[in-house]
């Protein structure tokens, strides 16, 4: 059994000779989540020209002296409304937030330390020279880099890339992840099911997380557990960006995916990984595309795909490695030691920090959807204590999203 350190550093190895797919345009409105191609440089300048943060007068700092201080009222300039007219001495601007400074006047007094008195305004104290002035180019200036290519889109970059005026963005496309459910016991969603048989609920865990990685899922029909309708279901995959497997990856008569698909083109790089749940996980390469070859057991498929489809995905839409990052939380309750294989135990924040669900069998798809993240445990951890910190691998939900 391979450590999962050296599972992921062969992985990431041999995804060096799958090059990124290619590239798509779209608006930046669908841009969410996509890995931008190409850097995007700023088109405008932003703000375009010096402009007010608060709403009050625009006034000469050189006309500062003692408080209170009359200006002479000249113009109304609000957002959208420049005003092109100079403050000359003795002069103030009624100015609101976002509305342009004019030429002359270098500093804004809020409104609430002046009394306005007809055509005149009495400022009654005056700030630093400059103050609540946003100066032309202060976030950004026309020619800036506001975004590196292979970053994805988050909600704060979109924002930051279309006030540079690309409403347009040339992104990865979304590769193409073929979803291969093996099994004569399971049956495509929807359809009856006879004695013995079960959905194959893995197909639907697997593709709404593929998605979430930034992939686009294509479910197979599903492959009986012979040699031959295995080879022959991968045949359906053509065109796909990533095969993957779920089932039939174990040491069983009926686990054939690596003898089935061997047949008809696959090379195995790896099997087997001192993990649990997910031990005997496949990774390798179908034809011209990666392969990895899931277990069967709900929990195992998706242990494995948050371990090692995640990666493939991100690599193949052109972004470095970035391995999961677990959070150390103190134990609320004591652990007994770990044998030679990774746990992945599933596990809840509860008072005190983050406790075992109390079964960690590998079909229990409830218990893991009931998580809130893995905590992970190396090959022969010893026994722990309550308070002691471990590493713990969080779930997104109830945090905020990018
Ligand atoms: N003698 C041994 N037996 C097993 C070993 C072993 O080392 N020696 N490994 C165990 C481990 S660990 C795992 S994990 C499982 C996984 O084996 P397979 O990948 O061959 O999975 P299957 O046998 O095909 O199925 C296991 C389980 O999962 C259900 N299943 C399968 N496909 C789906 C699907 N698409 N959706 C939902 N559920 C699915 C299937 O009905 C079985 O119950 O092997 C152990 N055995
Ligand atoms: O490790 Mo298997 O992956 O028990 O479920």
């Amino acid at each position: 059994m391979l450590p999962v350190e050296t599972a992921l550093d062969r992985l990431h190895a041999a995804l060096d000779g799958f090059g990124p797919v290619g590239t798509e345009d779209i608006s930046l409105l669908e841009a969410a989540g996509r890995v931008l191609a190409a850097p995007i440089v700023a088109r405008y300048t932003q703000p375009p020209q010096a402009v007010s943060a608060m709403d009050g007068w625009a006034v000469r700092s050189q006309d500062f002296g003692a408080t209170p201080l009359s200006l002479q009222i000249v113009a109304e300039i609000a957002a959208g409304h420049p005003w092109d007219g100079t403050l000359k001495a003795g002069e103030a601007a009624r100015i609101f937030t976002g509305a342009p400074l004019p030429t002359g006047a270098d500093t804004v007094v809020i409104q609430e330390n002046a009394d306005r008195d007809g055509e005149t305004v009495r400022l009654l104290s005056l700030p630093p020279p400059g103050k609540n002035v946003r100066a032309a180019g202060l976030d950004f200036r026309a020619g800036d880099t506001v975004a590196q290519a292979d970053a994805r889109l988050t909600g704060r970059r979109i924002g930051v890339i279309a006030a540079a005026g690309h409403p347009w963005v040339t992104v990865r496309r979304r590769p193409r992840v073929a979803i291969l459910a093996t099994g004569d016991e399971v049956r495509r969603p929807g359809d009856p099911l006879a004695p013995g048989q079960i959905v194959s609920s893995n197909s639907y865990a697997l593709a709404a997380l593929i998605r979430s990685f930034g992939g686009d899922p294509i479910v197979l029909p599903i492959a009986p557990d012979t040699l031959a309708g295995i080879a022959d279901a991968a045949e359906k995959a053509r065109g796909c960006d990533l095969l993957l497997t779920t089932g039939g990856a174990s040491v069983g008569d009926h686990d054939l995916v690596r003898e089935g698909l061997g047949a008809a083109g696959l090379e195995v790089d790896f099997w087997k990984i001192a993990m649990r749940p997910g031990k005997p996980l496949i990774f390798g390469r179908f034809r011209d595309v990666p392969f990895l070859g899931l277990p069967g057991n709900p929990v195992s498929s998706v242990v494995g795909a948050l371990l090692f489809v995640k990666p493939v995905i991100e690599r193949l839409l052109g972004l470095p490695r970035q391995d999961l990052v677990p959070v150390l939380m103190p134990l609320a309750v004591d652990l007994k030691e770990n044998d030679d294989r990774q746990d992945y135990v599933r596990a809840r924040r509860v008072e005190g920090g983050v406790a075992p669900l109390p079964v960690q069998d590998s079909a229990m798809m409830s218990a893991l959807a009931d998580a809130d993240g893995l905590l992970v445990r190396p090959p022969f951890d010893p026994a722990r204590r309550v308070g002691e910190k471990m590493p713990v691998i969080l779930f997104p939900q109830g945090s905020l999203p990018a």
